[in-house]
């Protein structure tokens, strides 16, 4: 079973939101983020208004050149923006500003930030409130808060398998993690990778972004500022930074990470890389996006049958900031239907969804 891929179009919905509202604002925060040169500022100027029109050939990127971004794939779209704003940013080009992450000045405050510090100082040590916090660290990305602000009530989960999770991680072996922001996000997913290695896994390995996308989307250098920064006051820092040298926990991270298709498309070593381990754990909404595939799914789909392609067992842990929904129950459906909230996107809902 299939069913349409999600567009930009119609005005009004999710995605066109995010091109229309949430891009513009974004060139505006990389812009003030760094002092960039007036090539750049150029550069910048462009990108926001083709973003008004349509998409410029870019080599590698040619599929859909010439099309309106709201028409082609949404997962498309934003992918190639991001790649854009790094080309405008001299991110790619050899210079001083190359491999300069746009994104380091709102990574960098979050992990300075009092929340973060309040994160650590309320962290608890038991599984359930380890895996909770990883989840729900997914709430407020830094991408999400420049067009809805912080989510802040809690809907709770709507599907919750954390049960068949532990039973599936009960087994040693290698769990992959497939990150996805860093900071307020990715340090919980530490602190359960170091539960995992404790008791769980022989190793871990930690899947990042090859290069900076979708605002706070960790790399190597952000798991390596977020270990220095759990060693200033966690146990787990030292740990978990001895692990990485002696090769228990391993970062990879795959140019198909930063690709604008579903996981459906993904290169064999990739798939052997899931199908080889344990458990593969998806965080997050772009993941899980890639994971079922970027389609307007009724939301009562089975998440076993969206998942049925994926090589090996797999989890997703991810608050819902999208229209994208599968493996929800017909009663919370219709019940959340009902309310008239945004629930499929505020970010206030959240599964832990499992496919053994
Ligand atoms: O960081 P996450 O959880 O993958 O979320 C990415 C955000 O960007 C989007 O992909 C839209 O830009 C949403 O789905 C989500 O709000």
């Amino acid at each position: 079973m299939t069913t349409a891929e999600i567009t930009g179009n119609p005005p009004g919905s999710f995605a066109w939101g995010v091109l229309h509202d949430r891009h513009p604002k974004l060139i505006t925060q990389v812009r003030d983020g760094l002092p960039y040169p007036p090539t750049t500022e150029r550069a910048l100027d462009e990108l926001a208004e083709e973003i008004t029109g349509e998409i410029r050939p870019l080599p590698g990127w040619e599929e859909h050149a010439g099309r309106s971004w709201y028409e082609v794939p949404f997962l498309w779209a934003e992918s190639c923006f991001y790649r854009k704003l790094l080309g405008a940013v001299g991110y790619f080009a050899p210079g001083p500003w190359q491999s300069v992450d746009p994104f380091e000045p709102v990574k960098s405050a979050e992990l300075r930030s009092p929340e973060f510090a309040g994160d650590l100082d309320t962290a608890r040590p038991d599984r359930d409130a380890l895996l909770a916090a990883s989840l729900w660290g997914n709430r407020a990305d830094l991408g999400f808060r420049l067009s809805s602000g912080e989510a802040t009530g809690d809907g709770g989960l709507l599907v919750d398998q954390s049960q068949e999770l532990w039973s599936l991680l009960g087994e040693g072996g290698r769990v992959v993690l497939v990150a996805d922001n860093s900071a307020r996000e990715l340090v919980p997913d530490l602190l359960l990778a170091d539960h995992l290695l404790a008791d769980r896994a022989a190793s871990v390995v930690l899947h990042v972004k090859p290069y900076p996308y979708y605002v706070s989307d960790a790399l190597l250098t952000d798991v390596i500022a977020a270990l220095r920064r759990l060693s200033e006051s966690h146990p787990a820092g030292e740990r978990l930074t001895r692990a990485m040298r002696e090769g228990r926990l391993e970062v990879r991270a795959h140019p198909f990470s930063c690709a604008p298709w579903s996981y459906h498309d993904m290169p064999s070593d990739l798939a052997d890389d899931f199908a080889s381990a344990t458990a593969t754990i998806m965080k997050g909404d772009l993941n899980y996006r890639r994971l079922v595939g970027d389609r307007r799914w009724p939301p009562t789909t089975p998440f076993d049958e969206v998942t049925a392609y994926f090589p090996g067992p797999v989890a997703a842990l991810r608050t819902m900031k999208c229209d994208v929904a599968a493996g929800i129950p017909a009663d919370a459906v219709t019940r959340l239907d009902a309310s008239g909230e945004q629930w499929r996107s505020n970010g206030t809902h959240a599964v832990i969804q499992v496919r053994a």
